[in-house]
């Protein structure tokens, strides 16, 4: 299999922010991006710190609230309202996951959908499912990149996305179903998941167990997008796809680390961006 060059995507794509981002300033516009982190979990430090990079990289401002584990969700949620309501303020994010006592649910609907670059709030899911214009999730929308750089057609080809969560698979089946794909969503109940797997044209991989998709799982000339993370034993970085064992076939898959990551990352950019100019009547 040949691989999706998601570190020459994401480049471009920041390239492409950053000169818009520079025309903005012209106009007096300076987009920003807040970053609420509760909490020590070692992946969220990392995953911020490679946000403000890419922010420092478009010429996006950005901030790092840090709280500690200890803050009460009541406490959260009046520093969320105040960034709402701050007109320096592009684009707001808290960091999942969330230290137990405080309900995520809550969290995510306390911010504003003209500020959630996420795309997680209720009203830009909702946005997202009937088509209209909305901030599209980050994972998903680098993932239609990643497939859309190949060149290849997606209408009409079967799509199976592995996994339903909130964050990846559900929307990923809408944003492969807006491109015309026929889309099959299978999860941990489906029976005989290895067949339904092997009918992909597009195959996208997000159910977070290391190289759970097998060779024999895998159609040849697929395109394959691999949005695992999953750190093995070894400390190193391991997809959902057993992708060493795909060498042999016809086909294309993005690598990790080097592919979805790094997408991810630049489609938060592109919605902050976008939040900046539609906060200043410029979309
Ligand atoms: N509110 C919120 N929004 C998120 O978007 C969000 C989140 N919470 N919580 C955690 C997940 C995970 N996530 C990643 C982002 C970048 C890489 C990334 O850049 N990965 C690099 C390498 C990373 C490494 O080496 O550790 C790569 O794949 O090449 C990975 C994972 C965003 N998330």
């Amino acid at each position: 299999m040949e691989r999706i060059d998601g570190k020459a995507l994401a480049a471009k794509v920041k390239a492409q922010v950053a000169a818009e981002v520079e025309a903005l300033r012209g106009q007096g516009v300076v987009p920003k991006l807040t970053v609420i982190l509760v909490g020590e979990d070692p992946a969220s430090q990392v995953y911020v710190g490679g946000k403000a990079k890419d922010c420092a990289q478009c010429g996006i401002d950005s901030e790092v609230l840090r709280l500690p584990d200890s803050t009460t969700e009541a406490q959260l949620l009046a520093e969320i309202a105040v960034r709402n309501s701050d007109p320096t303020v592009s684009g707001l994010l808290v960091q999942l996951p969330l230290p137990r006592h405080i309900n995520e649910k809550k969290v995510i609907e306390a911010i504003s959908p003209e500020k959630d670059v996420d795309g997680f709030t209720p009203v830009n899911v909702g946005r997202l499912v009937i088509g209209e214009d909305c901030f599209l999730p980050c994972t998903p929308a680098g993932c239609i990149e990643l497939l859309k750089a190949t060149g290849e057609p997606l209408e009409g080809k079967r799509a199976v996305v592995l996994g339903r969560s909130n964050i990846v698979g559900k929307p990923m089946a809408l944003l492969l179903l807006r491109e015309n794909a026929t889309v099959t969503v299978c999860h941990s109940r489906t029976r005989d998941l290895p067949s339904v797997v092997r009918e992909a044209d597009i195959l996208v991989a997000a159910i977070g167990k290391k190289r759970f998709v097998t060779p024999d799982m895998v159609k040849e000339g697929a395109l394959v997008v691999d949005v695992g993370i999953n750190r093995g034993e070894d400390g190193k970085l391991y997809g959902d796809v057993d992708e060493p064992g795909l060498a042999d076939k016809a086909g294309r898959i993005t690598p990790v680390p080097g592919g979805v990551g790094l997408m991810t990352r630049a489609m938060l950019m592109v919605n902050t961006l976008k939040a900046a100019k539609r906060q200043h009547g410029l979309d």
